[in-house]
Order: structure tokens, then C-alpha cells, then sequence
């Protein structure tokens, strides 16, 4: 049986023209990180008119430090005349030769959810968990492979989806 793999795409056209999205990216990785970056800005603002000043980026070293940063800017941006509808957290993990990977792969998976549950603010889980360059590089659309795809676009899709949804369902409309 064939089927569509990966995720069909809304059949609602999101307008994200008041939202404002926060990119918070590694610079471990640093050039497939800035092509799954460039794709999620790209998407955001060419296909859903989010204007460029409303996506903030800031960096941190690797994946580890995403939860904390997410968290953090969270909060800073509440206190600030607007704060983000959505956040994108985008990060490489490729397995090495220790156990670094999972351990990380597993904290980072977890503190983001903890994170998005405890502010309320949707954040979309932009890590790639990968076992070797090769599947890294085909998942930011780099590299040979004919099926590369870069995710940072369904990221960008999903920040706008997201973010519009919650500020819905946030005035209580369903
Ligand atoms: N190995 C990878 C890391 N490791 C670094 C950690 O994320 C962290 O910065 C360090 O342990 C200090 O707390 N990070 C990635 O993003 N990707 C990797 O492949
Ligand atoms: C702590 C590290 O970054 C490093 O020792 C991890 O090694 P590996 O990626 O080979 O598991």
C-alpha cells in the first residue's frame, strides 16, 4: 500500500500577519542548523505574510541549552508589549560514538514539551535526531539524496498554524 508520508498540508489559509515567532537555534551544526532556519523563516513569511520584525532569533550553543532559552525568552517577551504566539526550536543531534546523544535527544525532547505545556505558548520541536551527516543533510534539503526535504519549512508551517489556533482558542473560539 502507498500512502502520503509526512504531513498533509491545512486545508485553511493562516493568516499570521499579527503573529510574532521566536526561532531559538543551535550553533552546534551551524550550517545544516541555518538551512532548516532559512526554510521555517522562508515559509513563514512568503506563504503566511508573518512580517519579518515579528520573528525574533536568538542562538544558544547546542540542543541541550533549547528548553532553558525557550523558557527564559518566554518569559522576557511577557514582559515586553507583545509576547510570542509561537515558538520554533531548532537543533541538529547526530550520533556519535558515546552515549551523549540519546541522553540529550531524550532530555531535550522532554524539556521542550514541559516547556510548551507550562507557558501555554506552542513550541514547535525543530531537532533533528539523526544517526549519521547523511540523514542530517537530506532533512535541511542539502546534499545528493533525491528525497531531501527541508523540514525547517513543515516547521514554519506548523509554527504559523499553531500560533493563529491557540490565539483562537485562547479567546475561547473553537
Ligand atoms: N553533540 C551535539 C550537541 N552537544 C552539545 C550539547 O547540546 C550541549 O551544548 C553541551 O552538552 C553543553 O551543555 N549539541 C547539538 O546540538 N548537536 C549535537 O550533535
Ligand atoms: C561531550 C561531547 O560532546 C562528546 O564527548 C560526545 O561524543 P560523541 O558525539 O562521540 O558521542
Amino acid at each position: 500500500m502507498t500512502f502520503t508520508k509526512g504531513v498533509t498540508p491545512s486545508t485553511e489559509k493562516y493568516d499570521g500577519s499579527s503573529l510574532r515567532v521566536l526561532i531559538v537555534h543551535t550553533r552546534w551544526n551551524c550550517e545544516i542548523v541555518e538551512a532548516l532556519v532559512r526554510g521555517a523563516k522562508e515559509t513563514m513569511t512568503s506563504e503566511y505574510n508573518v512580517k519579518s520584525e515579528n520573528i525574533s532569533i536568538q542562538t544558544v550553543a547546542g540542543s541541550y541549552e533549547l528548553p532553558f532559552a525557550a523558557q527564559s525568552l518566554i518569559g522576557a517577551s511577557r514582559m515586553s508589549p507583545q509576547s510570542f504566539d509561537a515558538v520554533i526550536c531548532i537543533g541538529v543531534l547526530i550520533k556519535g560514538s558515546t552515549m551523549h546523544f540519546e541522553y540529550i535527544a531524550e532530555a531535550v525532547s522532554q524539556g521542550i514539551m514541559r516547556v510548551s505545556l507550562d507557558s501555554g505558548v506552542p513550541i514547535v520541536f525543530g531537532v533533528l535526531t539523526c544517526l549519521n551527516d547523511e540523514q542530517a543533510l537530506e532533512r535541511a534539503g542539502l546534499g545528493d539524496n533525491e528525497s531531501k526535504h527541508n523540514h525547517g519549512i513543515d516547521w514554519g508551517r506548523c509554527a504559523v498554524e499553531m500560533g493563529v489556533k491557540n490565539t483562537r482558542w485562547m479567546s475561547g473560539t473553537i
